[in-house]
C-alpha cells in the first residue's frame, strides 16, 4: 500500500462553487480527467475545462429534478472497490466500472434555505441532499484509495501537495480528509434532524415552514465546532477547549483585539459579566453599564451617564474584590473610560467595541485581553449530572416597575424603585443564596452563593465599603422569615425587592412595616446555582 496516491480522474459535485475553476484546473494541469454534475460541469466548461458529464459515466441521464445523478454503482463501484483486491478489480471489470480516485463535493445549502423566511415545505425537502452525502461516505471509506474534499477551504493546501508530489495525495491527507467527510455528513444530517424536529407536524409541500418551539428534541445533537483549545480548564491539571456555533456573536465567537490568549476561566467570567451588562442596558433611558466580575459573581455594578462614570463606581462598590476581575460593558468603550480602566489590574475586558482613542490606551497593556462581543440570543442552559445533563429555559424573566406588587403601607419613593429595579437585575446573576444592596444605580454590597439567605444579607453588609444607609436590597428568592429581612434592615436598607411566595409572607410584610420599610413582591424568582 503505497502512501501516495496519484489521482486520475476526479468526480466534482458542488453548490457552493467557489474556487471551484482554480482547483480543477489544478487538477486538469496533472491530466486528471474531470467528471461532473449538470450546474457544476456548466461552470467548468464555462471556463475553458474539458469536463466529461456524469451521464456519459453512468450511462443513465440525471433524472427526477436532480434527485438521481450520482446515485449508480458506476460512481460507488468506482468509489468503493478495493484497489488490488482480486475480486474487487474482477467485479469492476466486469461490469465496465473506472476508477474514481479524487471526490469534490459540497452539499445542498440546507440550512440556509432553512433560514429563509417563509421556505415552502417542498422546496426545503428538495434541499435535502441525497447523492452527495453518500458520495461522501463512499469515497471517506475507501479513503486508502480515494481523496474526499468536502471544503472550499482546504482547496489550496491540497494544491500546494498537488503541486509537490505532481498530482498526488498522501495517506495522511487522505485520512485527514476522510475524517472531515464523516463530520460534514454528520453536522449535516443534525441539522435536517433538528429542523424538521422543530416542525412537528408535516407542512403540505406548498406551506410555509413554521418552526415551533418545541417542549425538548427526544435526543439532543449538538452541533459545534472546536473554535480554540485552551491552555488548560478551570484547574492547570484540567485540558479544555472552546465550540462555537459559527454564529458570530457571543462570547464563543468573541472578536479578541488585544492581550493574551483567554482561559477557560476568562471565557465563563466574560460571560457572566457580558450577560449582566446586557442585563441593565435598557434600563435608565439607555444609560451606559459596567460589570465587575469575579468568579462569575459580581463584585461591582454600576449605570452611570458616561462609560467612564459607571465604571467609577462599579469599581469603588469594592475595589479590593475588583482586582484581577473581568469587565464587562454594554456601550463602546470611549478613550477616558479606558483611560482610567487601564490603572486597574484586570484579566479581561468586553464590550461591544472600543473607540480609536481607548484602543490605544489599552494598547499600553500588553497583556490584557479585550474582545469585542456581538450580543447573542438567550441560549438554553445546560447542565452536565453524572450519566446525564439538565436542559432548561434561559433565565429571561424580566420585570418592570408596573409589575411590581407593593405589599408593605408604606409604597417606596420614586428614587428607591428605580434602585429596587437596577438592584434586581443585578441580583439575577448572583449565585444563590444572593442579597444585592445598592443605591443610585450602584452596588453598595452583595451577598453571594450564601447558603442561607440570612448569611447572604449580612455578608453582603459586610462587604460593603461604602454607606448602608439609604439602600435598597434585592434578595433573589423569598425570605423565609422575618430574620433575613430584619437584618437587610439593620444594615441600614430602606426598601426591598424579593418573589414574595412564602408561607411566612404575612410575619415578613409585618417586620417590614413594623421597620418602617418598603417592600414590593416580583412574583418571580431568580436562583442562579
Ligand atoms: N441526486 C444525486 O445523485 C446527487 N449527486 C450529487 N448531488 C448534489 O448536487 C450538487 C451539485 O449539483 P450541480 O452540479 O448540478 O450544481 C452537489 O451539492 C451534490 O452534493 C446530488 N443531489 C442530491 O441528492
Amino acid at each position: 500500500m503505497s502512501a501516495e496516491k496519484k489521482i486520475r480522474r476526479a468526480l466534482l459535485s458542488v453548490t457552493d462553487k467557489t474556487g471551484l475553476v482554480e482547483f480543477a484546473q489544478t487538477l486538469a494541469g496533472f491530466g486528471v480527467e474531470l467528471v461532473s454534475t449538470g450546474g457544476t460541469a456548466r461552470a467548468l466548461r464555462d471556463a475553458g475545462l474539458t469536463v466529461k458529464d456524469i451521464s456519459d459515466l453512468t450511462g443513465f441521464p440525471e433524472m427526477l429534478d436532480g434527485r438521481v445523478k450520482t446515485l449508480h454503482p458506476k460512481v460507488h463501484g468506482g468509489l468503493l472497490y478495493i484497489r488490488g483486491n482480486a475480486e474487487h478489480e474482477a467485479a469492476v471489470a466486469e461490469h465496465q466500472i473506472q476508477p474514481i480516485d479524487m471526490v469534490v463535493v459540497n452539499l445542498y445549502a440546507f440550512e440556509k434555505t432553512a433560514a429563509q423566511p417563509g421556505v415552502a415545505f417542498g422546496h426545503l425537502i428538495e434541499n435535502i441532499d441525497i447523492g452527495g452525502p453518500s458520495m461522501v461516505r463512499s469515497a471517506a471509506k475507501n479513503f486508502e484509495d480515494v481523496a474526499i474534499v468536502t471544503r472550499v477551504s482546504d482547496y489550496p493546501t491540497l494544491t500546494e501537495e498537488l503541486t509537490a508530489t505532481g498530482g498526488s495525495l498522501g495517506r495522511e491527507t487522505r485520512w485527514r480528509l476522510a475524517k472531515q467527510a464523516f463530520a460534514t455528513t454528520a453536522a449535516y444530517d443534525t441539522a435536517i434532524a433538528n429542523t424538521l424536529e422543530q416542525m412537528g407536524e408535516a407542512p403540505l409541500p406548498a406551506q410555509p415552514v413554521e418552526k415551533k418551539s418545541i417542549e425538548f428534541p427526544s435526543s439532543l445533537r449538538i452541533n459545534l465546532n472546536l473554535a480554540q483549545s485552551l491552555r488548560y480548564g478551570e484547574n492547570p491539571h484540567q485540558r479544555a477547549a472552546l465550540y462555537s456555533d459559527g454564529s458570530g456573536l457571543g462570547v464563543a465567537n468573541a472578536r479578541q483585539l488585544q492581550g493574551k490568549e483567554l482561559s477557560f476561566n476568562n471565557l465563563v467570567d466574560l460571560d457572566a459579566c457580558w450577560e449582566l451588562a446586557q442585563e441593565l442596558k435598557p434600563t435608565d433611558a439607555d444609560l451606559p453599564a459596567v460589570a465587575i466580575i469575579k468568579h462569575t459573581n459580581p463584585c461591582g455594578a454600576a449605570t452611570g451617564a458616561t462609560v467612564l462614570e459607571a465604571y467609577q463606581k462599579a469599581l469603588a462598590a469594592d475595589p479590593v474584590s475588583a482586582f484581577g476581575g473581568v469587565i464587562g460593558i454594554n456601550q463602546p468603550v470611549d478613550g477616558a473610560a479606558a483611560e482610567e480602566i487601564a490603572k486597574l489590574f484586570v484579566e479581561a475586558i468586553a464590550a461591544p467595541s472600543f473607540t480609536p482613542e481607548a484602543l490605544e490606551a489599552f494598547s499600553r497593556k500588553k497583556n490584557l485581553r479585550l474582545v469585542e462581543i456581538h450580543a447573542a440570543p438567550a441560549k438554553p442552559v445546560v447542565k452536565q449530572v453524572s450519566g446525564g445533563l439538565l436542559l432548561q429555559d434561559a433565565d429571561t424573566g424580566r420585570i418592570e416597575e408596573n409589575e411590581l406588587d407593593v405589599v408593605t403601607w408604606r409604597p417606596p419613593t420614586a428614587e428607591e424603585l428605580r434602585s429596587l429595579i437596577f438592584a434586581w437585575r443585578v441580583c439575577k446573576h448572583v449565585k444563590s443564596n444572593a442579597i444585592v444592596y445598592a443605591r443610585d444605580g450602584q452596588t453598595i454590597g452583595i451577598g453571594a452563593g450564601q447558603m442561607s439567605r440570612v448569611d447572604a444579607a449580612k455578608f453582603g453588609a459586610q462587604k460593603a465599603v461604602l454607606p448602608l444607609a439609604g439602600t435598597v436590597a434585592a434578595s433573589d428568592a423569598f425570605f423565609p422569615f422575618p430574620d433575613g429581612l430584619e437584618a437587610v434592615a439593620a444594615a441600614g436598607a430602606t426598601a426591598v425587592i424579593q418573589p414574595g411566595g412564602s408561607v411566612k409572607d404575612q410575619d415578613v410584610i409585618a417586620a417590614a412595616d413594623r421597620l418602617g420599610m418598603a417592600m414590593v413582591f416580583t412574583g418571580i424568582r431568580h436562583f442562579r446555582h
